[in-house]
């Protein structure tokens, strides 16, 4: 079976990032060598997996149709070839020893040149200690069990020796305290332990907790471009699995070395007091040790770091896959998704063999080194005897001191190796937690005393944060006076909805002014402006909750089961609720309903707000012909009732539900190209006559 690794000769993707590190670029160089810059806030983010499939590079996982593409055929079955090429077979055996190309670790041909600057271990303690410093009360109750179980532990060996020689010299008495203190040594090591790893534990459960709760909040409050950038499933996959990770770190790694590191330096302490050659000699290996647990402990923190990144994009994938069941199942690509998802775990299953392959090295060293000690002491010790210079008894403790501070040298270095892991892993977490708010929630903004719902554009013109070279608004001008019903229309991607993002402040424009009632909307609180503003989406989506609990979603006025009602009889959603078996009540989610139905919950939603301004974009798209005139019922309503009075925009392609409009807004790529009522647009002869006549023909056969 030949494995063949793609050369990206028209994709390169790389990572740079500017001096603050808060600005990325994802660089696309085609084959003309045009560069197009594409910036993120957030610096963790690999923009876009290139991978290769076994048939040429993909996009996470989907093949990227690149026809100049060049293969490098490596053959995994390498031995049959190997055994005829010696040169070959020398070049094999020094891609695997130690050091060799086989164990590299590649980010699968993303080059991060550089995202933030990395973690280190230090740092990584400190950034933790901060989110439990609070409860700093369980870290010291836990540290000072952990001292005493250590010095208590470390002691017993030299009781237990000293207790058996003291039979041997008919000593009694000095049996009798000896096994006394080794009682009590013992029972102390048990309760401290017992509360050590309690107190840990509880650590640990803070740790995750608070790490999760800062992580979600600055995800909550990132501006809306930062969603276009990242994937839900990379998101999740940090809050879920990395803090998870992470949480090992107190619990298990740094109460492992602690306690390992202080029971081994006792143990040194002792040996060298007993005989400082043999000491020496211990301590020479356990160098040995030391370093080799070093560069290993590095190896595992790199390669811990890619893990979670294919572990992510696997949870990418999944995520994605899952969520698009209907699609998939419709398309008949569950093949084709299950290979997606496998991409991700041969790239962990790679990875795992070189950790496993590594551990094996390592394991095969402590082996090596340890039984080399026990052979060291035997051999000087012995002659040591032989000379007198020592007693059987203290040979005895030799050794088995040595033994412990060796085996506390391989568990210091085996929970650096994993505490290394768990900071790899905390890595992106910490520099997601660091992103800084939105300004939309740093700013306060000014609150009028009421919206009358003036809105005007001045020469608006904007462009998506991950697509900043096309432009989605040119020059946009326009005014809405208050109380008018105002429609705009236009072809699929001439930036309808774009404009009603702006009002919504989810994007801010990159030229031009918003007012709102006279001020510009980027002086005003954007909570308070929000409240006061209704708005039906193209495909409204459902919390998984009840519905009477959707309609009620953000409202912050005080409303009673009297006031759904009501919303929801105006949005003609009231009949179609009463009927379910638990009406109101009945549990609903995005998949529980048709879209026709969510979205006159939706609409009910807004209009239960009873907002200044309404924007309904799309929102009767999917509602069937009569719900559609009823809801152009209600926009005549709002239309005619001075009470209610209240600006609306609306954004449809059926342009029979947009001729009570007062004003019609026509757009096309992104610029204003005719304003007027529907029967001066018809007169004037223009796109929206033209749309409009098509519509009729699409009904009306010839
Ligand atoms: N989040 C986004 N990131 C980048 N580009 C976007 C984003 N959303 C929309 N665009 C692009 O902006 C342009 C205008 O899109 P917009 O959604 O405003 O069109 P529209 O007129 O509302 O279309 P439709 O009637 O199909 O809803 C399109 O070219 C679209 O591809």
């Amino acid at each position: 079976m030949a494995m063949a690794l793609p050369l990206f000769c028209n994709l390169q993707t790389r990572f740079i990032s500017s001096s603050n590190q808060k600005h990325l670029f994802l660089i696309n160089v085609n084959p003309e060598n045009s560069l197009q810059f594409t910036p993120s806030n957030n610096p963790s983010k690999r923009f876009i997996n290139i991978s290769p499939l076994k048939s040429g590079p993909s996009v996470n996982g989907y093949s990227v149709d690149n026809s100049c593409n060049q293969k490098v055929e490596f053959s995994k079955e390498g031995s049959g070839e190997l055994n005829q090429n010696p040169k070959r077979l020398v070049e094999f055996i020094k891609d695997v020893l130690p050091g060799g190309s086989w164990w590299r670790l590649s980010s699968d041909h993303v080059e991060v040149v550089l995202t933030a600057k990395p973690l280190t271990v230090a740092r990584a303690l400190q950034r933790m200690w901060d989110l439990i410093s609070q409860d700093r009360w369980v870290i010291f109750t836990a540290f000072s069990s952990l001292i005493i179980t250590a010095l208590s532990e470390i002691s017993i060996p030299h009781y237990l020796t000293a207790s058996i020689f003291s039979t041997q010299s008919n000593n009694v008495s000095v049996f009798h305290r000896n096994v006394k203190l080794l009682i009590l040594l013992c029972i102390t090591a048990g309760i401290c332990s017992g509360i050590r790893g309690c107190c840990f534990g509880i650590a640990n459960m803070i740790l995750v907790k608070r790490m999760r709760e800062r992580l979600y909040s600055t995800l909550l409050l990132q501006d809306i471009s930062f969603f276009d950038f990242e994937t839900v499933g990379d998101l999740t996959s940090r809050l879920g699995s990395d803090c998870q990770q992470v949480s090992r770190v107190i619990g298990n790694d740094l109460n492992l070395i602690s306690r390992n590191l202080l029971q081994g330096t006792g143990a040194l302490i002792y040996l060298l007091i007993l005989s400082w050659p043999l000491g020496l000699c211990t301590l020479a290996i356990c160098t040995a040790l030391s370093t080799i647990m070093l560069l290993y402990g590095l190896y595992q923190k790199k390669a811990a770091k890619l893990i979670q990144d294919f572990g992510a994009s696997a949870n990418e994938v999944a995520q994605e896959t899952l969520s698009l069941m209907r699609t998939v199942r419709v398309y008949g690509t569950e093949k084709q998704e299950l290979t997606r998802y496998n991409h991700w775990l041969e790239k962990l299953a790679d990875l795992s063999l070189k950790q496993s392959a590594a551990y094996g090295l390592w394991n095969f060293s402590f082996n090596t080194l340890y039984h080399s000690t026990q052979v060291i002491a035997v051999l000087i010790g012995g002659m040591f005897i032989l000379t007198g210079r020592i007693t059987a008894e203290q040979l005895t403790k030799f050794i088995l001191y040595s033994e412990w501070l060796i085996y506390s040298t391989w568990w210091v270095g085996d929970n650096l190796s994993s505490l290394m892991q768990s900071v790899g892993a905390s890595e992106k977490v910490f520099q997601l937690m660091d992103l800084p708010p939105s300004n939309q929630f740093i700013s306060k903004g000014a609150k009028l005393q009421r919206l009358m719902g003036n809105i005007e554009l001045l020469n608006i013109s904007f462009s998506y944060p991950s697509r900043t070279a096309v432009p989605a608004l040119q020059h946009i001008n326009f005014q809405v006076h208050p109380g008018e019903v105002v429609a705009i229309v236009g072809l699929s991607g001439s930036g309808k909805s774009t404009l009603v993002n702006l009002l919504l402040r989810l994007y801010e424009p990159t030229g031009g002014e918003i007012l709102i009632d006279g001020y510009p909307i980027k002086d005003l609180d954007v909570k308070w402006l929000r409240e006061r503003i209704g708005y039906v989406g193209q495909e409204p989506r459902l919390f998984r909750a009840d519905i009477s609990s959707n309609i009620r979603y953000g409202c912050t006025r005080v409303i009673n089961q009297k006031d759904v009602e009501w919303a929801a009889k105006q949005a003609y959603a009231h009949e179609f609720i009463s009927s379910l078996p638990n009406g109101y009540q009945t549990l609903v989610d995005d998949d529980l309903l048709s879209g026709g139905q969510k979205q006159r919950i939706a609409i009910a939603r807004a209009l239960l707000r009873d907002p200044d301004i309404l924007i309904l974009d799309e929102a009767t798209s999917a509602l069937d012909a009569e719900s559609e005139h009823n809801i152009k019922g209600v926009l005549r309503a709002i239309r005619s009732d001075l009470k209610t009075k209240r600006t609306v925009l609306v954004i449809a392609h059926r342009l029979s539900t947009i001729q009570v409009a007062d004003k019609i807004i026509v757009m096309e790529g992104g610029k204003i190209v005719e304003v007027g009522s529907h029967s001066e647009l018809l007169i004037k002869d223009g796109l929206y006559s033209r749309l409009s006549r098509r519509q009729a023909d699409a009904v009306v056969p010839s």
